[in-house]
């Protein structure tokens, strides 16, 4: 097996998925360059989250590879990728997925402290990054006691403070309202740009797709037309595709 040759920092071939013999993704390629915030846009049940989820070692596909940093991950043992999911990458999902007997700062601090990262420097992280991202109040608090987009931006926060090399966020502000969606969003992206953070983001809404560098689209588990860039965003790497 040989690596692809580029310099991708994650690069999918051909990739096929199907849930007990229904089709999720077929055929789907593509690249994605450090420091970028790459889009995956289409309509629910296009293949998005699966597209994601393969991408980030959750799923192993059918057939076809993954490459990070040019190795391999879907040749990894289910350890393996545990460790590399642990240590490379993030996750934020559509809904927040705290740990209701947690306070924000510790719920903020989790990956840390399950990398091995001391209390005290976990804290001091975790506090920091809820600070940025607007929520410096909740570090106290427990989940019930927050509103939704508090929640998020805590879940966002858990996810930055781990400083992972690729974050994957799953459709990040699709329960918020809109006039929270665009800042959460805008929180999100300038973070991980001021920190050299690659965004994978899965999204069915256009106006998420245009705060991205570029945007491909899916359909039906395919990824269709060409990438388009978004001139008016930070972008500053370019991502190579192919479909
Ligand atoms: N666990 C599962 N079992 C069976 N089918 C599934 C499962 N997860 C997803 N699917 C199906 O696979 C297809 C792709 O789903 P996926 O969740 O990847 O799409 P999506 O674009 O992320 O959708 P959404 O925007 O609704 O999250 C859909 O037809 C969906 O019904």
């Amino acid at each position: 097996m040989v690596a692809p040759p580029d310099n991708d920092v994650i690069r999918a071939l051909s990739l096929h998925y199907a849930y007990g013999g229904t089709p999720a993704l077929t055929g789907v390629s593509l690249g994605v360059r450090a420091g970028e915030v790459l889009a995956v846009s289409g309509p629910r049940g296009s293949g998005k989250t699966t597209l994601l989820q393969c991408l980030a070692g959750q799923l192993l596909p059918d057939s076809g590879e993954v490459w990070f940093n040019s190795s391999p991950v879907h040749t990894l043992g289910s350890l393996a990728r545990e460790r590399l999911r642990r240590e490379r990458f993030g996750w934020i999902d559509t809904d927040p997925q705290l740990v209701p007997e947690l306070t924000g700062w510790e719920n903020a601090a989790l990956p840390l402290l399950l990398r091995g990262t001391g209390a005290r420097a976990a804290r001091g992280k975790a506090v920091d990054w809820l600070e940025r991202l607007d929520v410096g109040d909740c570090a106290r608090k427990r989940p019930a006691a927050l509103r939704q987009p508090q929640r998020q931006r805590v879940a966002i926060a858990r996810a930055l403070a781990a400083e992972p090399t690729v974050l994957f966020a799953d459709d990040p502000t699709a329960r918020l309202h809109r006039a929270e969606r665009a800042s959460v969003l805008r929180t999100l992206t300038a973070a991980a740009r001021s920190h050299d953070i690659t965004v994978l983001l899965a999204t069915h809404d256009p106006d998420v797709s245009a705060e991205a560098d570029r945007s491909v689209a899916l359909l039906d588990g395919r990824l269709v037309g060409a990438p388009t860039a978004n001139d008016d965003t930070q972008g500053r790497t370019a991502c190579s595709l192919s479909v």
